[in-house]
């Protein structure tokens, strides 16, 4: 087991609370935030309790948290041997594994009660259900055994967006399976670009990460065929689902095919990390603004304006 001397120095209370929040891998959780935010905008039609916005984002920030939190548990062996991970705080020693655990179950009880009382009990058993498939599928059966770890394991990722239409509706429909399809078949595009950069890292572990075991050229292979599935994906909501309009119709085609030229730059170009990266974090930016052409579509204001536009193009028209 790893052991340093870190843990032995003197931490100041602010290094602690600093350590805490590392732990939880903080800057992944505003984009599962805004995946939830874009689905409870279609789930209420534009408009949305400040009150149970603010709530469910609470609980899925605390949920996802957790969720990290017994992953950096359990992860903590091949965090240290990691160049990008050694400096986390369990690998470097700056908090026990033990205080961790009891810090991700803290977070997970809140994000239970507070989903259950304010939302409901839908939205609270799903953010529990992406932390034990997180954990179970992901972290624990997959991650180490299978190429496939992330197309499965990535389910977790799309969970939120079930909480979010859960914490609307009370229940789940076809959009909100469809929002749920929409981020597991961008997890693989997403995540396989970034490991074309450091798979030298992932080797270096046995991670048996796709572009590792199977090489670059089907790596890129695999990023070009999901990216394929993927925007007519996004398309279903507006056609035949209708949850969406002509605003979201547009940004979905036009950030599609910006995502789609890409990966075919990357398909033509499987040893260039330099695409690779530019993939990686445009798949980020797509993601984010996908969401908000949901929610800026979703808007009465929106509908209004559309309405005013399509009545002055009638006016010229006849
Ligand atoms: C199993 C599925 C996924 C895997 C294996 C994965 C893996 C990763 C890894 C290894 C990083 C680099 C983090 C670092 O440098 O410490 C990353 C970055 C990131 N991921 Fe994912 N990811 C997955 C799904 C998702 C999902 C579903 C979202 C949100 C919807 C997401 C959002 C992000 C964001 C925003 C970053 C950039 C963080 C930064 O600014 O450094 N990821 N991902
Ligand atoms: C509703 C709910 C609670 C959902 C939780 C979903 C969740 C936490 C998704 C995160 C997916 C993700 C960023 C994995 C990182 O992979 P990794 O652990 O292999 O990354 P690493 O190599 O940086 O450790």
């Amino acid at each position: 087991m790893i052991e340093t001397n870190v843990s032995k120095h003197h931490q100041t209370f602010s290094q602690v609370i600093q350590s805490y929040y590392q732990l939880t891998k903080p800057r992944i959780i505003p984009l599962l935030l805004i995946t939830t935010a874009g689905s409870m905008w279609i789930a209420g039609e534009g408009k949305v309790d400040p009150l149970l916005l603010l709530v469910t984002l609470t609980g899925g920030t605390l949920a996802a948290a957790s969720a990290q939190t017994i992953n950096c548990v359990y992860d903590r062996d091949i965090d240290y041997d990691m160049e990008r991970t050694r400096h986390r705080p369990l690998p470097s020693g700056r908090i026990q594994p033990r205080d961790a655990l009891i810090f991700a179950i803290a977070l997970a009880v809140i994000s239970f009660s507070l989903l259950t009382v304010f939302a409901n009990l839908l939205a609270a058993m799903l953010a529990m259900s992406g932390i034990v498939f997180y954990i179970l599928v992901y972290t624990h059966w997959l991650k180490r055994s299978s190429t496939q770890n992330i197309v499965i394991g990535g389910a977790a990722g799309a969970i939120p967006a079930l909480v979010g239409w859960a914490a609307v509706t009370g229940t789940l429909s076809w959009v909100a399976w469809l929002l749920f399809a929409i981020v597991f078949v961008w997890t693989p595009p997403h995540f396989w670009a970034l490991a074309l950069m450091i798979r030298d890292d992932y080797a270096k572990v046995g991670i048996p990460m796709l572009p590792v075991v199977a090489g670059n050229e089907a790596t890129v292979r695999q990023i070009w065929f999901y990216t394929l599935v993927l925007v007519p994906t996004t398309l279903l909501l507006v056609y035949p689902l209708q949850a969406t309009g002509i605003v979201y119709a547009a940004i979905a085609l036009a950030l599609g095919g910006l995502f789609i030229l890409k990966a075919w730059h990357l398909l033509h170009n499987p040893g260039d990390r330099t695409l690779a990266k530019d993939l990686f974090l445009y798949s980020i930016s797509y993601m984010m603004l996908l969401c908000l052409s949901m929610v800026i579509d979703s808007l009465p204001l929106t509908h209004r304006l559309i309405s005013v536009v399509a009545s002055q193009l009638h006016l010229v028209v006849s």
